[in-house]
């Protein structure tokens, strides 16, 4: 049995700091190269947030392909046993986006840690400069399509009643005020709630305790099917792990995001 099984998807930094030598552990800095090197927590393993997105224009966000993620994954000791522990330094953008991944490869053991690195800092607890060697050459993966949302998916799923769009992006990307592509606006129903108002900046940027009650209250409810985006899918990583956090039974991320809807000729788009 894992040291981690009686924890919830969201953990503390004294959750984890009981656990650091867990066999099972895979501990992931998704923060930036400058950052990590500066020191990170001890035993954590870098990724690029950039190696979790394919990166090519007109939507970056999309999943990248299968031979880069098999050699992503095979680098951090990937394993069916394995635990992953996930944060980064921004609230959970690149975390969520990576908790996304990991269910992309069915991969179902897995947490992130509240606050990522604000929070454990806040605790006083220590880093380490450190940097574990890569492990190993691609493992061979399975990719699964029910974490994803297409463009195809949700033009046939606009308008259902048990529907709810959470737009991630500010309000006047939603609005159209702001353009990051050649069409500005939100897609027909999208529920406009922005990633960084569901973190507590007094509380070392962990999820707000009273979130379940905010989302409930703008209808983006567990009865519904969650579909969440931004504009590449890294914003919506963290509305994506927030849903699933909160047992939300039916939350899908759209990859391809506004970079993708925004960029078509002829994708509904309301203002
Ligand atoms: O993907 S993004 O909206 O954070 S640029």
């Amino acid at each position: 049995m894992s040291a981690f099984s009686d924890l919830p998807l969201v953990i503390e930094p004294a959750d984890l700091a009981d656990r650091l030598d867990a066999p099972e552990l895979i501990l992931v800095d998704l923060t930036s190269a400058q950052r990590y090197a500066e020191g990170h927590l001890p035993g954590a393993r870098f990724v690029d947030p950039r190696q979790t997105q394919k990166g090519q224009s007109p939507a970056p966000g999309l999943l990248p392909d299968k031979a880069q993620l098999e050699a992503l994954f095979g680098a951090l000791g990937h394993r069916p046993e394995a635990v992953y522990v996930v944060y980064d330094d921004e609230g959970g953008g690149w975390a969520g986006r990576f908790i996304w991944l990991l269910d992309v490869i069915g991969h179902p053991h897995y947490h992130y840690l509240n606050g990522g690195l604000h929070a454990w800092l806040a605790e006083q607890r220590p880093l380490s400069q450190a940097r574990p060697e890569s492990v190993g050459g691609p493992v061979a993966l399975e990719l699964h399509d029910e974490p994803t949302a297409t463009r195809d998916y949700i033009e046939s799923r606009l308008g259902a009643a048990d529907l709810a769009i959470w737009d991630a992006r500010t309000p006047a990307e939603y609005r159209g005020e702001k353009a990051l592509a050649a069409r500005a606006g939100h897609m027909p129903g999208a529920i406009n709630f922005e990633w960084t108002a569901a973190m507590d900046p007094q509380r070392a940027l962990r999820i707000r305790e009273d979130i379940a009650e905010r989302l409930q209250a703008l209808g983006i409810s567990a009865d519904k099917e969650i579909i969440t985006h931004c504009q590449t899918h890294h914003r919506s990583g963290f509305t994506y792990l927030l849903a699933k956090a909160l047992g939300y039974p039916r939350v899908k991320g759209y990859a391809g995001s506004w970079g993708e809807w925004g960029n078509l000729p002829d994708t509904p788009i309301q203002q």
